[in-house]
Formats: C-alpha cells, sequence, structure tokens
C-alpha cells in the first residue's frame, strides 16, 4: 500500500467516492502487475505540482466574488504536462488529481510525448454571463503564468471549457509573455492556430474504438444499439459520428434529463434543436422524456457515459444491461462497479483509451503549431485513427498476453511507460 499523497480533503465528490483514492487503486493494481517497486510506485502516486490560486472577480452586479483555481502537474516524465481545464460546481482539488494523473496514463498509452496535468475551477458556467467567465478565465491564467507554456504545461478544454476560453488562456499569456504563444493551449480557435478536428475528436476517436471493439466480436456499427450519456462536446459528436456510421442511438441525456426513441433519436435534428435552445435538449418531439438514472439501464449494445466520474457504481451496475460500455468520460464507473462489469463479462473500454482521441489531436495541434504547417482535416483525423487503432491493438495484445481485462492492460502499458522512463532517466532521488 503506498502511503496517500497530502492533498486537502475539500468538497466531497458525488456519492463520498473519492476520484483519486480510486486512480491510486487503479496505478497499485497496475503496480503489482508489473512488479514495480515500492519507490517508483511511490512517486507515481504522488502529483508533482500541485497550485491553487485565488481568482478574485468583479460581478457584472459589482459584487465581489474570490474562487479557486486549481492546476495539479501529476508527471512530466515523457514531456510537458498536459491536460484539460474543467469548470464545473463538484470540482475538487483530490478530483483535479485524480484526472491529472489519468492523463499521464492517457499520453503514455497513445505513446504521445506528454505527461499528465489538469486544471479546474468550482463554477457553474451557467451561472455566469460571458463577460464574467473572460474575466475568471483570464486572471485563472495570469495566477498560473509561471507554471503554463508550450514547453511546461499546455491546457485544453474539459467540461464547462471550450475553444471560447482556450482563446482567452492563449491571449492572457501572450499578453503577459510580450508575443504570440498559440502553442500554451490546444483545442483553441483555427483563426489562432487550432487544429481541424478537434472539435469532434474525442467523439471520432470514441466511435473508432467502439468501431474496433465491435470487429472484435464480428459485428460493425450498422444497426447498433447505444445510449449515450451527456451530449456535451464529446457526447454530441459521438453521437453525430456513430449515427453517420449507422448506429441507432436509442437515447441521449444532459444534466437536465434525457431523451428515448425506440426506434432511434433523429442526431442531426436533435443538435439542430439543441443550438437553437440555448443547448437545452427538453422538449424535443419525436422522443419520450427519461431519467439519467433511467438512461443507464436500457436495454443496448453499447453505454457510453460521456458525462462525469462516478456514474455506474454498486448502486446501479446490477441493473446495466448494455454489451460494451465505452467510457468516453473520465473515470464514469467506479473501481467497485468496474469488478462487478468485468466480472459479468461485460467489454469496458476504458476511459484512457476511448475517449483519448481528444488528446490525441491536441497533440497534432501543436504539431502543427510547432512546424507552422497546418492540415486539411482529412489527414487530421488520418493520423488520429491510426494512433488510436494502434492504441487499441495493443490493449487487446496485452489483455491478451497477460490475461487480464482490458483496463488493467491499458493500465499496465501506460503505467510500465512512464516507470520505464523514470528509470532511465535516473529520476530516484
Ligand atoms: N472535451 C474533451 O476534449 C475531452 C476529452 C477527453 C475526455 N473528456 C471527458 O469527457 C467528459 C465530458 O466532457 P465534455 O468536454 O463533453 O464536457 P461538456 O462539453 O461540458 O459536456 C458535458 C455534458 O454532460 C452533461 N451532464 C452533466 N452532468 C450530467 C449528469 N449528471 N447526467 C447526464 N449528463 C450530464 C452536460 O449537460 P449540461 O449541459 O446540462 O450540464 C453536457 O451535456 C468529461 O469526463 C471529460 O473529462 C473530454
Ligand atoms: N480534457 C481532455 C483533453 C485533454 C487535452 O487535450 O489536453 C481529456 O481529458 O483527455
Amino acid at each position: 500500500m503506498v502511503s496517500m499523497p497530502t492533498l486537502p480533503l475539500e468538497g466531497a465528490s458525488p456519492a463520498h467516492i473519492c476520484p483519486f483514492d480510486q486512480a491510486c487503486s487503479y496505478l497499485e493494481a497496475a503496480a503489482k502487475e508489473l512488479r514495480l517497486d515500492q519507490g517508483t510506485l511511490e512517486i507515481l502516486s504522488h502529483p508533482r505540482k500541485v497550485v491553487t490560486v485565488s481568482i478574485p472577480v468583479r460581478l457584472d452586479n459589482g459584487d465581489i466574488r474570490v474562487l479557486a483555481g486549481h492546476r495539479v502537474q501529476h508527471s512530466d516524465i515523457l514531456g510537458p504536462y498536459k491536460g484539460g481545464t474543467r469548470y464545473h460546481p463538484a470540482v475538487t482539488l483530490r478530483e483535479v488529481s485524480a484526472l491529472a494523473m489519468l492523463m499521464t496514463w492517457k499520453c503514455a498509452l497513445l505513446g504521445i510525448p506528454y505527461g499528465g496535468a489538469k486544471g479546474g475551477i468550482a463554477i457553474n458556467p451557467q451561472h455566469y454571463s460571458v463577460g464574467e467567465l473572460e474575466k475568471i478565465t483570464r486572471r485563472y491564467t495570469s495566477e498560473l503564468i509561471k507554471d503554463i507554456g508550450p514547453a511546461v504545461d499546455i491546457p485544453a478544454p474539459d467540461v464547462g471549457t471550450s475553444a471560447r476560453e482556450m482563446a482567452w488562456m492563449m491571449d492572457t499569456y501572450s499578453v503577459n509573455v510580450g508575443h504570440a504563444v498559440p502553442g500554451v493551449v490546444t483545442g483553441k480557435p483555427i483563426s489562432i492556430g487550432g487544429s481541424r478536428g478537434r472539435e469532434m475528436a474525442t467523439g471520432r476517436g470514441v466511435m473508432i474504438i467502439v468501431r474496433e471493439a465491435l470487429a472484435d466480436m464480428g459485428r460493425t456499427l450498422e444497426g447498433v444499439k447505444v445510449v449515450i450519456q451527456g451530449f456535451g462536446n464529446v457526447g454530441g459528436a459521438a453521437a453525430e459520428l456513430l449515427y453517420q456510421a449507422g448506429a441507432k442511438i436509442l437515447a441521449v441525456s444532459t444534466g437536465a434529463g434525457g431523451l428515448f426513441a425506440a426506434d432511434g433519436l433523429d442526431i442531426p435534428a436533435l443538435k439542430a434543436y439543441a443550438a437553437e435552445n440555448h443547448r437545452s435538449i427538453v422538449g424535443f418531439p419525436q422522443a419520450v422524456a427519461i431519467s439519467n438514472a433511467e438512461l443507464l439501464t436500457l436495454p443496448c449494445d453499447v453505454l457510453i457515459p460521456a458525462a462525469l466520474e462516478n456514474q455506474i457504481t454498486e448502486e446501479n451496475v446490477d441493473q446495466i444491461q448494455a454489451q460494451i460500455v465505452a467510457e468516453a468520460a473520465n473515470g464514469p464507473v467506479t473501481l467497485e462497479a468496474n469488478r462487478v462489469l468485468e466480472g459479468r463479462g461485460v467489454t469496458v473500454l476504458p476511459d484512457i483509451l476511448a475517449n483519448a482521441g481528444g488528446v490525441v489531436v491536441s497533440y497534432l495541434e501543436w504539431v502543427q503549431g510547432l512546424s507552422y504547417l497546418f492540415w486539411d482535416e482529412e489527414r487530421v483525423n488520418r493520423e488520429m485513427e491510426h494512433l488510436m487503432v494502434q492504441a487499441y491493438h495493443q490493449v487487446i495484445k496485452q489483455s491478451q498476453m497477460r490475461q487480464v481485462p482490458l483496463r488493467l492492460a491499458a493500465y499496465t502499458l501506460g503505467v510500465g511507460r512512464v516507470a520505464q522512463a523514470l528509470s532511465d532517466r535516473g529520476l530516484y532521488p
């Protein structure tokens, strides 16, 4: 057992399941399988740097509010720290630390030269005006100015943020250092050095991994019944691409609840409806309203949790009817629920593989920016697909070789590569 990193225990996570403890448990399992020494495990269990900053902001009504912003840099053994920035009321330092650790294994698994990081602010962005969000983002970036940079730590979008926030971060960083630095963030608008294909990248990666898993079962995406929790950047893109590939999207949801259609939802029509209704899908015709709890337990071939952590838990795992669970979100299945699903023979496509398309295209964006040469979308998608399919097959091979489930196989690859680099670099104190 490793000693627990000393992180402030503020803010309980959903259902009191600590995402950082879970991340450490998966790391320990991989370390045991790889027979890593205790010292290596200790090092990998601790984030290298944890930064918490105060963000004072004057609201539109004149009030002053002071928000807490975090950036956790888990590892830079393989390259600059890399990971998204989350704006969500449930953000805690422990959650951000867990997500930073996942980024380390994800980048290593995909073979991209990055370490892992994550940032977050505990706010509901829907409760702030665009002007307030801009002030918050700019102040957060200024406070982190010495900790981020294109060779140091490269933020990207996550829950509650998008290309808009990345543009504000890029501009604030650039103004502070005195010249334009597009490479300080990825997932930015194409007008300032963003990559074609980045917006759809995570959803596209999910589609590719589900397609590969089905192919191994002798099936195609045509007619496959899919249920998706979350209809944001990741869930919305996955729904659109799976729909285009012939899958039947039986249900989708947002925080306000879900929609179900037995013959499959018309995803392009639903996207148009959401665009006209401030991202709300409530009231979409030709669909039945269902709760998020009902959605998760619908009979289907593929269940794609694409919202937040800890959605499939000990409480509802026995009702999950999918044959494949593709973790588009980070950490949507708890440790215990994962055990049950694996025990039942459900194929769980782990987050560090299934949702890696986003960071892969972030990497391609960074590479294009550093080389001042920008590719068309077809090339970006092709390069991303190559890396995703390669990683998928490596995980399958590892799973067969070690006789372990896909998650442990993916972790042994990611953790193993970082441990090897740690040993090669000689970073032991
Ligand atoms: N963005 C990326 O590039 C990327 C890459 C890899 C992995 N991920 C992971 O993917 C997940 C989703 O990220 P995202 O970028 O798609 O975020 P997003 O664009 O903010 O969308 C999140 C979606 O989840 C919905 N949601 C929130 N709480 C929910 C709940 N309790 N039940 C059902 N739906 C709920 C949101 O609905 P409301 O609009 O009502 O809140 C929204 O539709 C996260 O775990 C993130 O870490 C993101
Ligand atoms: N937030 C995303 C993307 C990270 C990135 O592109 O750096 C993730 O969890 O993978």
